[in-house]
């Protein structure tokens, strides 16, 4: 029924070069950031520090679509104009994350599978009404010893395809999200094998639940080493392995995947996002685009650190986040101009 709509919301999501901000951090994660800075962790902060994000200027040259959380989505700012309409009127698609969270997967010590799918129905349709034209849903899968098992790929996949077919059904194109952790001392090849079999599982789930492929996006990890391994491969290393890993999973007909940051610090994540592009852009069918919130919020928060007079400069440094983003979806970036502009 919403198939041209679902297929032009997808493409308008990785058009332009421009690419998403993830700012739905769930209560829990929002209030760990914030503990970390020293940030007042109550409902006050977290509004005041998603206004900040939304009325940033000039943030939809580089952002094509923000994805909120439940709170964020019914949020107003002080004169009474929700923030959703906020980002409309700037030029930024609103979305909206889901999931209810990854919670232990019984049987399966150490791992976990994301649940929200009962009223899942009803809640879609509640925000499509209030704007969202997109969704997302998060799975995370664990490197360990044993780890993953076969368990976990497969209820993991089957979750994310059953929200994946109720987001098309109400109008909203679903962000499928398959995460595979950095945490552990694993390298890249262990990365590359646990990531080809999570998306070989998540798209054969896909196709059983009779997704529209065009009108999704694919949210995945880099193929990179664990945040502890000793050798730690080359830009150009971890995008040959990325693209060479989706060529192997990714169908043709997805028109974008969309990296999530994972824990990278802000410049590795551009670089790594540019040294795909720089190579790749012309040879595979999918854009190459982002999704970051930590890689993108991250020296952002830091400067506002909870304080209203920082603000300004918070904004100034997400923009710049955000720009680099862009260019890296063009080959553009350059870590030296980042370092110089970014001080
Ligand atoms: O644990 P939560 O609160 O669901 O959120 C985890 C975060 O992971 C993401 O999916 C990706 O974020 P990063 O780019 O920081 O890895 C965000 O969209 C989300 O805010």
């Amino acid at each position: 029924m919403y198939r041209q709509q679902l297929i032009d919301t997808a493409n308008a999501l990785v058009a332009d070069d421009k690419g998403l901000l993830a700012m739905d951090e769930s209560t829990p994660t929002c209030h760990k950031r914030f503990e970390k800075l020293g940030i007042p962790q109550t409902e006050e902060y977290r509004y005041a520090y998603r206004e900040l994000i939304a009325t940033t200027p000039g943030l939809s040259e580089s952002i094509s679509g923000a994805i909120l959380y439940d709170e964020t989505i019914r949020q107003q700012t002080s004169d009474g104009t929700p923030l959703v309409s906020v980002l409309m009127n700037s030029g930024i698609i609103p979305g909206i994350k889901v999931d209810a969270g990854a919670k232990a997967l019984a049987g399966h010590p150490g791992e976990k599978v994301t649940e929200g799918l009962d009223g899942l129905r009803d809640r879609l349709t509640e925000y499509a009404q209030l704007g969202a034209r997109f969704a997302k849903w998060r799975a995370v899968i664990t490197i360990g010893p044993g780890l993953p098992t076969p368990g976990c790929y497969a209820a993991n996949a089957h979750a994310l395809a059953r929200y994946a077919a109720l987001c098309q059904e109400a109008g909203l194109v679903p962000i499928v999200e398959p995460e595979v952790l950095m945490d552990g001392d694993h390298g890249l090849s262990r990365c590359f094998a646990v990531t080809e079999e999570a998306l070989r599982a998540v798209f054969q789930q896909l196709y059983q639940q009779r997704v529209l492929l065009e009108g999704m996006i694919l949210k995945p990890n880099m193929i990179v080493p664990g945040l502890d391994c000793r050798i730690q491969e080359t830009v150009e290393e971890v995008a040959a392995a990325t693209i060479e890993c989706f060529r192997h999973s990714v169908p043709a007909a997805v028109p974008g995947v969309a990296f999530l940051s994972g824990g990278q610090s802000s410049e590795l994540a551009s670089a790594r996002l540019n040294a795909m592009n720089v190579k790749y852009k012309s040879q595979v069918p999918w854009a190459l685009a982002f999704s970051f919130a930590r890689a993108i919020q991250q020296p952002a928060m830091e400067l506002w650190a909870g304080k209203a007079e920082n603000t300004q400069a918070a904004q100034k440094a997400l923009n710049h986040r955000a720009k680099c983003n862009r260019e890296a979806r063009r080959g553009e970036y350059d870590p030296q101009i980042d370092a110089v502009d970014a001080s």
